[in-house]
């Protein structure tokens, strides 16, 4: 089954394909997007990718007409960084990328995020496509936040620019590492926590099925996740004000990351852990109890880690929460849930209840 959705922004609309071997047809859509074939390509993917897919998509596309080059990054977030992307621009200009070409994104969000940087930035902007191939890339292929890291700062380098479009092969995912598969449905879970209370409910009940890679299971949740995520970003590209709920959980889960020096914690599993102290707040706030309780479950269920651990610095922690980008006017913001499926955007977090709150992430018993 094809399951189709939009980003729906004017002239910069395009479309989410979800489905079984959409791969194998991958030059079609090429075709069908206008996407130029007297240009070069280039694919960026990464080192754990590339054996799996690399071949077959320059193949499809080769038979399409379009010339395509490549270029496979070492995997992991370092590769989110400002020599990669030096790299990859000398890559494009031996490739002999001009203003007509594309920039594929064929991996994960770390490939999502950095290959989008490189299409924003090439010749000042050159047209851009996601192919994602990890559950959490539901989230990073959709929306047009493209960036590489700073050592003291998650994301701090980078532009929107949204693609051409997003071909998802479902079944890309089936060779996922069992680590990975659960660091996905972090973000997948927060699409529930902001907007949709039955969703949450069905992955509680769904998370092993989801664990498992089960197909059917797999295709529902992505495409859920997917339709809050393109609901939200057509509301609000430039993160004005709504866009910033799809940012539960990440204002402790980036500092986490950054802290611990982009190699410890996998984005999704410093989310989940963030998402608890989000919750935590939740309740600080009023919301009732639940909201931290069913967050906590679902997020178990999921296999994600629920707690900071111990040898996490708490003044390291907080001094890197305050290069988030939402931190503006000398104030904390934070995404807070005042029920399940909803939340509200809090200034004025008081910082010492933050600062409490990552002290008991740590002290919770840890698995
Ligand atoms: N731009 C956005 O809106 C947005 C949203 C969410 C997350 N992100 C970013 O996404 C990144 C995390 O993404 P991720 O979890 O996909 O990480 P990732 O890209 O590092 O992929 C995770 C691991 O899975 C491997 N992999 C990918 N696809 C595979 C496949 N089909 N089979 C086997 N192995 C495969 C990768 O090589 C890597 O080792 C972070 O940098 C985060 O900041 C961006
Ligand atoms: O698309 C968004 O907006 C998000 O916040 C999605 C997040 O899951 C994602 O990790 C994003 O890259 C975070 O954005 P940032 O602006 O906080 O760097
Ligand atoms: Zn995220």
């Amino acid at each position: 089954m094809m399951r189709e959705l939009k980003v729906e922004l004017g002239e910069r609309s395009y479309p989410i394909y979800i489905g079984e071997g959409l791969l194998n047809d991958a030059s079609s859509y090429f075709a069908k997007h206008g996407i130029s074939a007297k240009s070069p390509l280039l694919i960026i993917t990464d080192e754990h990718v590339a054996p799996h897919y690399l071949d077959a998509l320059v193949q499809n596309l080769s038979a399409g007409g379009f010339q395509a080059a490549s270029a496979v990054v070492p995997a992991g977030e370092s590769s989110k960084s400002l020599q990669m992307l030096e790299g990859l621009v000398t890559k494009a200009l031996e490739a002999g990328l001009d203003r007509k070409s594309a920039i594929v994104a064929l991996g994960g969000g770390v490939v999502g995020d950095l290959a989008g940087y490189v299409a924003a930035s090439y010749m000042r902007g050159v047209k851009f496509v996601q192919i994602p191939t990890t559950i959490l890339a539901h989230d990073s292929s959709v929306g047009g936040k493209v960036a590489v890291n700073h050592p003291l700062a998650k994301n701090i380098i980078g532009a929107f620019h949204q693609p051409e479009f997003v071909l998802y092969d479902l079944k890309t995912l089936q060779s996922l590492p069992p680590r990975d598969v659960a660091g996905g449905l972090s973000e997948v879970v927060k699409h529930g926590l902001i907007w949709d209370a039955e969703f949450v409910a069905w992955c509680d009940a769904n998370a092993a099925k989801l664990l498992s890679l089960d197909p059917e299971a797999l295709g529902y949740a992505l495409y859920k996740g997917c339709g809050v995520k393109a609901n939200v970003v057509s509301q609000d590209e430039k993160e004005n004000s709504l866009r910033a709920i799809l940012n539960l959980g990440h204002t402790i889960g980036h500092a986490l990351e950054a802290v611990a020096g982009y190699n410890e914690l996998q984005h999704g599993e410093a989310i989940s852990i963030g998402m608890i102290g989000s919750a935590k707040l939740g309740v600080r706030y009023g919301a009732p109890q639940e909201v931290y309780t069913v967050t906590k479950r679902v997020l178990e269920r999921c296999g994600l880690p629920v707690v900071l651990p111990r040898h996490f610095d708490v003044d390291a922690v907080m001094s890197a929460m305050m290069h988030d980008k939402k931190f503006a006017e000398g104030t904390m913001v934070f995404i807070v849930p005042t029920a399940i499926g909803k939340v509200e955007i809090k200034s004025d977090v008081p910082v010492d209840w933050v600062r409490e709150i990552v002290e008991e992430l740590k002290l919770e018993v840890q698995r």
